[in-house]
């Protein structure tokens, strides 16, 4: 298991993504399995991994239609694989994608696996619109008449209005809150200003541009239905512009906007991950180790604020676990849901104050800025909910590579109060 010096080291060798898209704009026409498929395929041809039998592939998305029982198979079954492959699918919402890289990564480091490939997908664009609870009783009723009779009695039933279909909500159904709803609560509780939300965002489009200037992406599978780049990314914005932009979630007294959010997202991503002789036998390079992980939940039907602060607990049960620190590190990669909630995170470590709340009786520190999501993160590149993982492991892999040596923080948060954190090392 990872963290179990017993067992075997689980190395990153290879990853692939497609480029991610605001809904509605460059995927309409992609379904989970078209985006799933060309990010494995894509993969699958770089690293020659036609024909080939891999221990498992690990997928994932966090909105699915009812009719992709078997999502990740069906991809594995649709790509140049060996159609041994098996596959299965895993759901953790916005964790999905780095749930997907633990399950693969434990296989392996047990011995179980020699290699697996674990990723996620999602589609906004595609969300499955799903017909009332009423009209379904009558269909399946009718359905189970035994006479004409019976089931025209049935189908006499149905007024007009059940066929208003039930829109997909990005909800809380313990608190009937939205994510953003929830964290203007954290950006209240916590005192983080617009003005701090807006650079913080600013600086991802920042980012996220110079490392396409400096061609940190051109090993991503591309174009992909014509789309060479992650399309949200927005090089003509601006504090001023981002100022100007209205209050998204709390119309009166709210401070996150369109341009401080993560947007919703269409795309997929995948990664590699092999035991060191799998990757020595083939001639891959490793390019990270994954060392630790944790995963946790938080209260939050209560304190609604701490929706998306898990992390704050997982954080500290893994660096006890890696006998480390929270500024033992090259890189931070915190996953940006919203700007609030990575402030906010970072505020709370900081804070001898605010971490009590949690339960800790000293602050974790801070961290240098300069290293933290040196390439931008969601609220540029967009967020795809099950892709993210996938995309945070890899550029922080390849952070690591490009380096040479060193420790990599990982950090998701994620919908129902959980959190995610990962060290990669090299
Ligand atoms: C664990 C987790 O990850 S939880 C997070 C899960 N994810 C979410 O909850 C998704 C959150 N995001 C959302 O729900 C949506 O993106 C919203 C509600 C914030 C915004 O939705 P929309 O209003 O459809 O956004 P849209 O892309 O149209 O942007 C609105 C406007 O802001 C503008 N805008 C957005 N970003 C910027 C920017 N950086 N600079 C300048 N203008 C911008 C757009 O151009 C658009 O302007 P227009 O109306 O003149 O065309």
């Amino acid at each position: 298991m990872l963290g179990n010096h017993q067992s075997r080291k689980v190395a990153i060798v290879g990853y692939n993504r497609i480029p991610f898209a605001r809904h509605n704009t460059f995927y309409t026409q992609a379904s989970n399995k078209d985006m799933f498929t060309a990010a494995l395929n894509g993969l699958i041809e770089r690293y020659h991994l036609q024909g080939q039998l891999i221990g498992e592939v690990a997928g994932g998305a966090v909105i699915k239609h009812s009719t992709q029982l078997n999502l990740t198979r069906e991809c594995v079954m649709d790509s140049s694989l060996d159609q041994r492959t098996p596959a299965c699918d895993l759901q953790q919402a916005c964790n999905t994608g780095i749930e997907t890289a633990i399950y693969i990564a434990n296989k392996i480091a047990l011995g179980q696996i020699d290699a697996g490939i674990a990723g996620g997908v999602d589609s906004a664009s595609d969300a499955p619109l799903v017909l009332g609870e009423k009209l379904r009783k009558i269909l399946l009723a009718a359905r189970r008449a035994k006479t004409f009779g019976q089931r025209l009695t049935e189908f006499s039933k149905i007024r007009f209005k059940d066929f208003t279909p039930v829109a997909p909500m990005n909800m809380e159904p313990g608190t009937g809150l939205s994510m953003g709803e929830h964290t203007e609560l954290t950006a209240k509780y916590y005192h983080i200003s617009r003005e701090e939300q807006d650079l913080f965002a600013l600086k991802s489009h920042q980012k996220l541009a110079l490392a396409y200037d400096r061609g940190f992406f051109d090993d991503m599978l591309s174009p992909y239905l014509g789309l060479a780049l992650d399309n949200n990314m927005r090089r003509d914005t601006s504090l001023e512009k981002l100022a100007k932009l209205k209050p998204a979630f709390d119309k009166q007294d709210g401070s996150l906007t369109a341009g401080n959010s993560s947007p919703l997202t269409d795309g997929a991503s995948c990664l590699l991950l092999a035991s060191e002789e799998w990757a020595a036998e083939r001639g891959l390079p490793v390019l990270a180790y994954i060392t630790f992980a944790e995963v946790t939940g938080i209260e939050y039907l209560k304190q609604k604020q701490n929706l998306l602060l898990a992390p704050v607990y997982a954080a500290a049960d893994m660096l006890k676990k890696a006998e480390l620190t929270l500024q033992d590190f090259d890189f931070y990669e915190i996953h940006e849901a919203f700007a609030a909630q990575v402030l906010a995170i970072l505020k709370i470590w900081e804070s001898p104050e605010l971490i009590r709340e949690f339960g800790f009786s000293e602050a974790f520190g801070k961290i240098d800025a300069n290293k933290l999501n040196v390439n931008g993160s969601s609220i540029a590149t967009g967020h795809p909910f099950a892709a993210t993982g996938g995309r945070v492991l890899a550029t922080l892999a390849k952070l690591l590579a490009e380096k040479g040596s060193g420790r990599g923080f990982l950090s998701v948060c994620a919908a129902g109060g959980m959190g995610a954190t990962v060290i990669l090392e090299r």
